[in-house]
This record gives structure tokens, C-alpha cells and sequence, in this order.
């Protein structure tokens, strides 16, 4: 039977092979090559005084359907680093989430923060096309790339100065994500085949990640009150798409959270 994610993957092939005809990989190289260096993510993710947020641009998904008709990404953006987002996820994925290239380059002409690139990536094409876009952190899912292909992209993020988001839903992929090099390990509790969400997974995993690396809980905050628990599970970033775009005042939603992050009931319970 053929999963979400791999029937997502294959409609990001089939769109793959219409952008790879319509502009070629060197050209791609000189886009990327005029942009300003990619901005250090790791340095604002990870606060020692505070969990931080990463606010999604966030249409539609595959688990919910329509979510919020985001006609002004880059405004909406603005309003997330007004609100005190530290990075900002922009879905590039356009026939299950809604997304854009585009909105990547609104969003990018519109914050300061780093920009995340939030795609199902599968080639080194879309990482020179994410570096071209402004992107500054591009998402890998372990479970959809072979190890060798995860560590040669996770090495080809790297190398054109943006970070690898390395993203793990069990154990051994926790390993794989620490075995390609990730700085930045992402652990979403959505299992992307059957996607259901249980944010004890990011509790049973997090211990698994080695000190030095950066620790993204991904999915499943509803308020506060999540993004507490996953700070006091180990996060030092959490990212939030579902609970931010539904809200009538996005900005105020993105504050709440920022607050959380940094309520000092937490400096003590933080395992780091
Ligand atoms: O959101 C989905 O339904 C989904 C389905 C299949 C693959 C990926 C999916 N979502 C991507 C994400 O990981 C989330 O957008 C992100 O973690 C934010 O989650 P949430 O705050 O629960 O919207």
C-alpha cells in the first residue's frame, strides 16, 4: 500500500521534473550565488535562557484539509517575527499543503529571522533551489531518503551555509539524522505514514540526541501548554503551523507561545 508521504514524494517528483526542464541546475548555482549569505540558524534557535519558536506558513496538510486561506504569506510572516518568532517555515509543497516558491520569496523579502525551507527533498536541485529562494534552514526527512542520499544532502545544505533541519519520527531514524551529520535534529510526532500525532514521542526520543545538537519538537502544539511540556521534555525550539494559522490574531497567538518558551518556570525543569 502506498503511503502519504510516498505518494506526496511522488507528486514532488512529478514537479521536480517540470522546474528541472524549465530552468537549469547552473543557472539555479547563479540565483544562489547573488543572494546574501544564509543567516545562522542555529544561533537563533538556540537560546539558553528561552525555547524558541518556528512559526508555519501553513495552507493546508494532508491530516486537516483546508486550514487558513493565506492570501499575504510575506504579511502574515511579519506579523509571526512581530510576535517574536526566531525562524519562520514557509511549506513550498504545492498540491497537499498549498505552497510556493513564491511565498518562500515573499516570506524571505519580509523577515529578518531565518527562513526555513518546509519541502519533501529529495535532490540536490532543490537544495541550490531553496539557497536560490533565500532560504537559510532546509528540512530532510530521514524517513523518506536513503542514508546515503541523507548525509550527501545534509552535506550539500551545509556546504552553501544553511542548515540542515534533519527530521526523525522513531529511534533508529533518530540515529541516521546523528549518523548524516544534523546539527539541528527535528523529531516530529506526526508519524508521516499513517499521520497521526503523539507528542510523547518527542520524550521517548529526545534523551537520543546527542549534546550539541540542536532539538526541534515538531507538530501537535495546540496552546501553551504543549510547547511547555515539549520544553520540559528537552526542546529548545518548537515549530507550530495548525495553532497559529487558525487563529484570528496571529501575532498575539505567536506572542503567547514566545512567552511561553521563556517562562521562567521552565529554566529549572529544562534538561539543558
Ligand atoms: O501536517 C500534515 O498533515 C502532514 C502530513 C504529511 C507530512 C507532513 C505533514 N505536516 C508537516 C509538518 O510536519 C507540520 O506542518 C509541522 O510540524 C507543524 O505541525 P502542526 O503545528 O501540527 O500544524
Amino acid at each position: 500500500m502506498v503511503t502519504v508521504l510516498e505518494e506526496i514524494v511522488a507528486g514532488v517528483r512529478a514537479d521536480l521534473a517540470v522546474r528541472e526542464a524549465a530552468t537549469p541546475l547552473e543557472e539555479l548555482k547563479e540565483q544562489a550565488a547573488a543572494r546574501p549569505s544564509a543567516k545562522n540558524a542555529l544561533d537563533a534557535l538556540a537560546k539558553d535562557d528561552a525555547v524558541t519558536v518556528i512559526a508555519e506558513v501553513k495552507r493546508s496538510s494532508p491530516s486537516k484539509g483546508a486550514l487558513a486561506d493565506i492570501a499575504d504569506p510575506a504579511g502574515l510572516a511579519a506579523d509571526y517575527e512581530a510576535g517574536g518568532a526566531s525562524a519562520i517555515s514557509v511549506l513550498t509543497e504545492g498540491r497537499r499543503f498549498g505552497g510556493s516558491l513564491a511565498d518562500l520569496d515573499g516570506v524571505r523579502a519580509a523577515v529578518d529571522v531565518p527562513v526555513l525551507r518546509k519541502d519533501f527533498i529529495v535532490t540536490p536541485y532543490q537544495v541550490w533551489e531553496a539557497r536560490a529562494h533565500g532560504a537559510d534552514i532546509v528540512l530532510l526527512i530521514v524517513a523518506s531518503l536513503e542514508q546515503t542520499v541523507l548525509t550527501s544532502l545534509t552535506e550539500r545544505v551545509h556546504s552553501l551555509g544553511m542548515t540542515a533541519l534533519v527530521e526523525a519520527h522513531t529511534a533508529e531514524e533518530v540515529d541516521r539524522a546523528v549518523d548524516a551529520g544534523a546539527r539541528l535534529l527535528g523529531v516530529n510526532t506526526r508519524n508521516l505514514h499513517t499521520l497521526e500525532v503523539r507528542r510523547e514521542v518527542f520524550a521517548e526520543l529526545a534523551p537520543r540526541i546527542p549534546d550539541g545538537i540542536v532539538r526541534v519538537a515538531e507538530s501537535g502544539v495546540r496552546g501553551p501548554h504543549d510547547l511547555m511540556d515539549y520544553a520540559r521534555w528537552g526542546a529548545d525550539a518548537v515549530l507550530v503551523g495548525e495553532a497559529i494559522v487558525t487563529q484570528g490574531d496571529p501575532r498575539a497567538a505567536v506572542k503567547d507561545m514566545v512567552a511561553a518558551g521563556a517562562h521562567p518556570s521552565l529554566r529549572a525543569v529544562r534538561s539543558r
